[in-house]
């Protein structure tokens, strides 16, 4: 069976109904008014884009326990999937776990399960099933002829809520090529969508209850996503070029750079918010932030230093989305300091560090310093912080600062952490420092490295390396006022 054509199957939405399914009354009825639903939506003008989740109403969700992983692993995957699900505005009606020692080649859970699923899926009136794990296309093929529904997998959903948030033109560019190239090799499957992103529906009547288009529209339809892609992948370079002529203008300025990392919802925006009184959009929802903003954020010792945010990691991106995102994530590439935010109040934190540390490695951004925040101690149980806090400190030799970005408390020692981290940057001067001021001259010796001494009938010239603000406390005897022009505009650049 080629593409999504859904309403050949009539008889699987009616094969179930009011028999012994085992659905409560409630839950029949919602299934039935899903159905008159959906068949109001199918009648209506075709859909833009490659938005297969936000066709999807409601889901079955499936989750496969392997060898190695326990039973509240899976579950606690399949809750993130259920609020990936969620963000995507799909409902999830029924989950259902398996347990094998190795995935089945043809169709990833056993023959048997695959049986149950379809009578799930007729009973609910789900509308797709959702497997937590990424499938080949054959397998999704196989599942779809047999399940008689429309089968999706994380990467799919994860890569729709990319789709539906991105607003920059390189994030949106990004994202397509990310599904373009999970797509090319699913094409038998996702002829339909396509041949009506393509504006219209193909000849030969592959709507609703047509057939998929034939091989030559395929043909074209590959030939023409090839191109597509090859595009994307040139404007991405263009965009890559300017970022980097962004960044060594940082460079050139001496500004240093630290990176908001983490897994999403950790609060990486509010906290930026928080440290530099930004105004970035803030959401209980899985991938609020897909763009990367940056922002100027004072220290204490009176140097500026760059602040990113950017777009959060889950478990199991898709290895296609990091590779598209690259070039955003470069800011944490080249970052001075990582900052590493972690929401401490949800149960599986000590997971998401480790997914997050997978991804910096995917991306090699790993090698550098990094400082590990633990976040929302407003809501979380102080114990249980504690408890975290001790053990990241003895299994990954963290030393975190605790923060709520909601309440603010924390915010200072964060600060002063990453001001501490970020090593100064040290500028040359050359000076004459009156005799009446020696204290200064001491500072120089104490806080960097001072190049020539002598002394003179006016007072002590000075040749030395020093960090900015041991340098700004010598201005008055400056030889050379390094400090007239400072820049004032650069965290502007990539405005918002
Ligand atoms: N109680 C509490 N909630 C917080 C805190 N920080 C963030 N939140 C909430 O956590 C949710 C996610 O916050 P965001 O700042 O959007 O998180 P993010 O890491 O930027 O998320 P993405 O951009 O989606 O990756 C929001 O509902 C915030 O209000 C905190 O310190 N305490
Ligand atoms: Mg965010």
């Amino acid at each position: 069976m080629d593409g999504y054509a859904l309403d050949d199957e009539p008889a699987a939405d009616d094969l179930l109904l009011g028999d012994g399914s085992g659905l409560s009354a409630e839950q029949l009825s919602r299934a039935e008014e899903r159905r008159r639903r959906r068949d109001v939506i199918e009648e209506g003008a075709p859909r833009e884009g490659v938005d297969i989740i936000r066709r999807v109403e409601a889901a079955v969700i499936v989750g496969v326990q392997l060898p190695g992983r326990t039973s509240a692993d899976v579950e606690a995957s399949l809750d993130e999937l259920e609020a990936l699900l969620d963000t995507a505005g799909a409902e999830v009606v029924e989950r259902v776990v398996q347990r094998l020692d190795t995935p089945q080649a043809a169709t990833y859970i056993g023959g048997g399960k695959v049986g149950e699923l379809r009578e799930l899926v007729a009973a609910h009136g789900a509308d797709a099933v959702v497997f937590d794990d990424e499938l080949s296309p054959a397998q999704q093929r196989t599942l779809e002829e047999r399940v008689k529904q429309k089968v999706l997998d994380r990467t799919i959903v994860i890569l729709d809520i990319f789709a539906q948030h991105a607003t920059s033109r390189e994030g949106k560019a990004q994202v397509e090529l990310a599904q373009l190239n999970y797509l090319l090799p699913r094409l038998r499957g996702w002829g339909t969508a396509l041949s009506r992103q393509a504006g219209g529906r193909t000849a030969g009547g592959a709507g609703i209850g047509g057939r998929g288009p034939g091989e030559t529209q395929l043909e074209v339809d590959r030939r023409r996503i090839m191109r597509r892609i090859a595009k994307l992948r040139r404007d991405l370079k263009d965009y890559a070029r300017i970022r980097e002529t962004k960044a060594s203008e940082r460079e050139r300025n001496r500004v240093q750079v630290a990176a908001l990392v983490g897994y999403t919802n950790a609060g990486k925006s509010s906290l930026l918010n928080r440290l530099t009184g930004a105004d970035v959009l803030v959401e209980n929802r899985l991938f609020a932030t897909l763009d990367p903003t940056v922002r100027r954020l004072p220290l204490d010792d009176g140097r500026d230093i760059v602040l990113t945010d950017t777009v959060g990691f889950v478990r199991k991106l898709p290895h296609g989305l990091v590779e598209a995102f690259k070039s955003t994530l470069e800011e944490s590439l080249t970052a001075d300091l990582l900052v590493h935010v972690v929401d401490a109040s949800h149960p599986e934190a000590e997971s998401h560090i480790v997914a997050v540390h997978e991804v910096l490695e995917e991306i090699g951004a790993d090698a550098g310093a990094e400082q590990l925040v633990l976040n929302k101690i407003d809501r979380a149980d102080p114990a249980t912080v504690e408890a975290l806090a001790r053990r990241v400190q003895v299994e990954l030799d963290a030393d975190p600062v605790l923060v709520s970005a909601h309440t603010g408390e924390g915010i200072e020692d964060l600060v002063e952490r990453i001001g501490l981290r970020i090593p100064g940057q040290r500028i040359r001067i050359s000076a004459h420092v009156p005799y009446a001021r020696q204290d200064l001259v001491a500072l120089a010796h104490r806080s960097g490295q001072v190049v020539k001494e002598a002394h003179g009938d006016k007072g002590t010239e000075l040749v030395a390396d020093l960090d900015v603000r041991a340098a700004r406390r010598l201005r008055p005897y400056l030889d050379v006022d390094v400090f007239a022009e400072e820049p004032e505009d650069w965290e502007r650049e990539t405005g918002t």
